[in-house]
């Protein structure tokens, strides 16, 4: 017997009342009938719980017993018949309340099935208190190529936890490719997975709006398959992508989306091509003012539009936050080919050093006053970017190298999707667009225009006046 006894835990103390759990017996009869009431319970809870599933199976046993094969057999042609009326008659409502809700029903199955194996190797199940903890899947939402899922985070995780395993995720759910995006509530995660790629297809562009709205600028498609809206008022817009990752593109995009209000004069575009015209020369009657082959010129175009920044941002001190274009007062877009050649590449130092100067003014007291740059660059190294958090739009094409992204988009913007690295040379034009404020990266393709598009549009809305400082008579 041992000398002493060492027992750990709290002592019951013994309680005025003490009760005994009483004992009863329950005859078989009565134990048998509860087991079978809540057997039924069960199955009509599994019954109504999966009615998309037990509702058309009973309808089709009900016409195969009253009909036999011909019931369920009229049945399916009935409602494909009825479907290819709607999807022909109406495409819209036939895919909003047919063919989506249906092809989201049975994807969350799908997702459903795969779902724990994905968070466990995507690491995003948690280990608490000895037990694994998934988040949740809440539901699925189809659209053209993209399905939006719905995911209830597990306590501590964040969006940015989805976007670094997004790739992971893609493999394991057999998709393109996988975005986070934060949901409605703090705690909701939005996973975008994508399955074909409505930009593999080259865009034409949209016909010409009568007038530009400055908010919405048809540019080009975007992943799902909408038209992209770039929003030209208050921002100013950086363009960055390897040799023929179709820079071009986005430029003559932008400058037909505005093409109708240069013809009215609502709208002034200010073309420099410091690569000798190569470029822009093409549209040249599209310009407003033009300079190609003449830095100095170039530099005073920049610090005459600083100089119309800065003079307008005086006069609307206090009155406004936007300025409205009008014809007295147009939007003023100048448009630079390659930054890099003013900004970095310049040897005449002086030239360099004002062309910096006005840039800094321009680009940010610009966009609040109707004065905004598109400016386009090619290599994306630091020292040629000294001006990049002052665009508050970046769109960045194919790049050459992984580690490029962030330094052209912004700091995590690769992890959240933007994917620039990989964009293949076979889909020039496709590029992911980041807005300051917004998270999520979005994939586009802007709008192709070949050289004959190019020059018809010139002749057709251009108003050239003057080209490498030289004023041209009777051209506007
Ligand atoms: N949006 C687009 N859709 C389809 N093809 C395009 C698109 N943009 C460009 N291309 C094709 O890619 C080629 C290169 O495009 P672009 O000259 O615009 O590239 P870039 O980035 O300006 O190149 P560089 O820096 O060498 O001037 C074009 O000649 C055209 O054939």
């Amino acid at each position: 017997m041992p000398l002493v006894n060492v027992i750990r835990g709290d002592r019951i103390d013994s309680a005025p009342i003490n009760v005994r759990t009483p004992f009863i017996r329950i005859p078989l009869w009565l134990a048998l009938s509860w087991w079978t009431v809540k057997g039924f319970a069960r199955v009509a809870v599994v019954l109504v719980r999966f009615w998309y599933v037990t509702a058309p199976a009973a309808v089709f046993g009900w016409l195969y017993l009253r009909f036999g094969w011909m019931g369920p057999v009229g049945l399916l042609v009935l409602v494909a018949v009825v479907a290819a009326g709607w999807g022909f008659g109406h495409r819209a409502s036939f895919l909003r309340f047919g063919w989506w809700p249906v092809l989201s029903r049975y994807r969350r199955m799908v997702y459903r099935r795969k779902w724990q194996a994905a968070m466990v190797t995507a690491r995003l199940a948690v280990s608490f208190d000895r037990h694994m903890v998934l988040p949740i899947l809440t539901g699925v939402r189809c659209g053209a190529g993209v399905d939006v899922v719905t995911v209830r985070m597990v306590t501590g995780q964040i969006p940015d936890d989805f976007a670094k395993v997004a790739e992971r995720l893609a493999h394991t759910f057999g998709v393109r490719q996988v975005k986070a995006a934060p949901g409605s509530k703090p705690d909701v995660v939005l996973l975008h997975l994508f399955h074909g790629d409505p930009l593999a297809k080259l865009v034409r562009p949209v016909p010409v709006p009568a007038v530009p709205e400055f908010t919405a600028l048809p540019v080009g498609r975007q992943e799902d398959g909408d038209g992209y809206p770039l929003r030209m008022f208050g921002t100013q817009v950086l363009v960055v992508g390897a040799t023929g990752a179709g820079k071009g593109s986005v430029i003559w995009s932008v400058v037909r989306s505005l093409a109708a209000g240069v013809t009215s004069g609502l709208v002034q575009v200010w073309g420099l091509d410091p690569k000798g015209g190569m470029e822009l020369g093409i549209g040249a009657p599209m310009f407003a003012r033009f300079a190609c082959n003449d830095y100095a010129a170039m530099c005073e175009l920049i610090e005459e539009a600083a100089s119309v920044a800065r003079e307008r941002a005086g006069k609307l001190r206090g009155r406004t936050r936007q300025h409205t274009p009008t014809p007295e007062e147009p939007l003023i877009v100048l448009v630079i080919d390659e930054l890099a050649n003013l900004t970095a590449y310049l040897t005449d130092r002086q030239l360099k050093d004002r062309i910096k100067a006005a840039l800094s003014i321009l680009l940010s007291q610009g966009r609040a006053v109707g004065v905004h740059v598109v400016a386009a660059i090619q290599d994306p190294r630091k020292e040629v970017l000294p001006f990049r958090d002052l665009f508050p739009t970046r769109i960045g094409l194919r790049l050459a190298e992984a580690a490029q992204v962030d330094l052209v988009l912004g700091d995590g913007m690769r992890d959240r999707g933007a994917l620039c690295d990989r964009i293949p040379q076979s889909l020039p034009g496709v590029g992911f667009v980041v807005i300051d404020g917004d998270p999520t990266p979005m994939r586009v393709r802007f709008s192709y225009l070949t050289d004959d598009e190019i020059r018809d549009m010139a002749q057709t809305y251009g108003r050239l006046r003057v080209i490498d400082g030289e004023v041209l008579d009777g051209a506007a």
